[in-house]
């Protein structure tokens, strides 16, 4: 099935709670050790996986540095309930040739190519190499400048990614939380055309703790989101004040 995680390497360690794998990361770890991995049914068909030590620490300052320095970023002006504001937070997209343009909240960013940018390409190589049976030809770069930086609630439910999209995000730089939560039922839900930009609703009904997670983001992890993940739930990176550094992040995705 497109989209699954039942084709993850087996090398990984035993999967674990979440919740429980909160050792500090050492600094000195080599690339070729195996790597822990938690994958967490959320029902229904959607899965995510966590893998908190996917690059070394070492490559992964690299790749923020290389990302930082020689990535075009912009500041899109965005239009989400018939309302346009800058985006908050940087951005940039890379994509193969031939593609289904991707456009979100009125905006169509230019698809800069994977020949411009080696070091994606040898990203992009470590997430196939750890999902076998994955080819993603689409990435959307973020770099979150400090803890006023966000993504707002959202689905990456574009149709062009078809129903169950399989969208591997790589993180660099400053830890940041990382929401997910279950879509309202359909007779409550409002239609929207985009991202919902701002923060979240505070008129929002309480969810039960099985239909919110929350993931630490951390320098060098990997977190896939799976199966019917985009149709049923909403994820965001919130403000956070102590987030005092930039962090750069990779959503790697297959156009259909
Ligand atoms: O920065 C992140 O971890 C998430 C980014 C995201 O959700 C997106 O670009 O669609
Ligand atoms: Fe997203």
């Amino acid at each position: 099935m497109s989209g699954s995680l039942s084709k993850l390497r087996t090398e990984h360690d035993p999967v674990t709670d979440p919740g429980k794998s909160t050792a500090p990361e050492p600094e000195n770890e080599t690339a070729d050790k195996p790597k822990k991995a938690v994958v967490l049914d959320l029902g229904n068909g959607s899965q995510v996986l966590h893998m908190q030590r996917f690059i070394s620490y070492q490559d992964s300052w690299k790749y923020f540095d290389y990302l930082d320095k020689n990535i075009p970023w912009t500041r899109p002006t965005i239009t989400v309930f018939a309302r346009s504001h800058v985006q908050p937070r940087d951005t940039c997209y890379v994509a193969s040739v031939g593609l289904t343009q991707l456009a979100y909240s009125g905006y169509q960013p230019h698809a800069y190519s994977w020949d411009e940018f080696p070091p994606l390409k040898e990203i992009l190589d470590l997430v196939h190499k750890v999902l076998p049976g994955s080819s993603f030809n689409s990435l959307l770069l973020n770099r979150y400048k400090g803890g006023n930086d966000y993504v707002g609630w959202h689905a990456d439910d574009e149709k062009l990614y078809g129903p169950t999209p399989q969208i591997a995000s790589v993180s660099f730089g400053c830890d940041r939380d990382f929401l997910l939560k279950k879509k309202p039922s359909k007779s409550v839900q409002v239609k929207s055309t985009g991202r919902n930009e701002g923060p979240p609703s505070k008129r929002s009904k309480k969810l039960s703790s099985s239909d919110q997670h929350t993931f630490l983001l951390k320098h060098g992890s990997l977190l896939v989101m799976s199966g019917y993940t985009q149709r049923d739930w909403l994820h965001s990176v919130p403000k956070r004040a102590k987030a005092e550094s930039a962090r750069i992040n990779l959503t790697f995705r297959r156009i259909l």
